[in-house]
């Protein structure tokens, strides 16, 4: 049984009061099929962590995760937060190689595949975003995109088994243009496939799809066979549609 999971990316957003809406909506209402994780900015993710311990129940916590992490663990690198940092304060999982992270930050394909190999050694679950442009769809080239950002991970020293793949179509990140459920469907297939015939490990791993899920779309989305589970970026920060998103994941 694949692990389902829902993850909130707030990106640039959010304050300590949403963090303690966002907290006690989702727990005012638990039975969640899925595994649900916030990554707020990081300066919140001590509090957040003393939040979810408060909150959590025998059935129920809120997993905390960040939304990227240093390659390195310790050193002169000013302004960086070493994954052992976030784990201290309660972090389980991180998100690494989001497309705002390569495109308005310049992270290669090689600098992601060390981060997530220094966060995975530190027992971060590491979440690896994977996605093509407009113009890399128009042109035929989404498959060879993905399959290619993940493969260059996947030749470092990591452990393929213990990843969490969002596929996260650029063209669909905060621009309300959702994949269609068959779009979607299609590359969670191939990606499964290629994580087969690589390294054996794609029947087990969870593939959450990423790009304007919404309370309405989230459903059929996560119905289809490879969609475990969805990363949310502008409709996370809506305590309602957060948590419609959450129940949206089906057992
Ligand atoms: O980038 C995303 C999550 O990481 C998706 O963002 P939106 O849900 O705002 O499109």
């Amino acid at each position: 049984m694949r692990q389902s999971l829902v993850i909130a990316n707030w990106k640039l957003n959010g304050d300590l009061a949403l963090l303690d809406s966002m907290m006690n909506g989702l727990s005012s209402q638990t039975g969640y099929v899925a595994d649900v994780v916030i990554c707020p900015p990081a300066v919140y993710l001590a509090a957040m962590q003393q939040r979810s311990l408060a909150t959590a129940t025998d059935s129920f916590k809120l997993h905390v995760g960040a939304q990227n992490c240093s390659e390195h663990t310790q050193g002169a690198f000013t302004g960086e937060l070493a994954p052992q940092m976030l784990r201290e304060v309660g972090c389980e999982y991180v998100i690494l190689g989001h497309s705002e992270r390569r495109n308005l930050y310049a992270e290669t394909d090689a600098l992601i595949a060390q981060k997530v190999a220094t966060a995975q050694q530190q027992q971060l679950k590491v979440v690896l975003c994977v996605g093509e442009s407009l113009e890399q769809r128009e042109q035929g080239q989404t498959l060879d995109v993905v399959t290619a950002q993940i493969a260059a991970v996947l030749a470092a020293d990591v452990d393929a088994s213990q990843l969490i793949i969002a596929y996260e179509p650029v063209w669909a990140i905060g621009t309300g243009k959702t994949a269609t459920p068959e779009q979607a469907q299609e590359v969670h297939a191939a990606i499964r496939q290629f994580l087969n015939q690589h390294s054996g490990v794609g029947e087990h791993i969870a593939l959450l799809y990423g790009g304007s899920v919404k309370a309405d779309n989230a459903a059929v989305l996560f119905a289809q066979p490879d969609i475990d589970g969805g990363l949310i970026g502008g409709a996370s920060l809506d305590v309602e549609q957060f948590r419609a998103i959450c129940s949206a994941v089906k057992g």
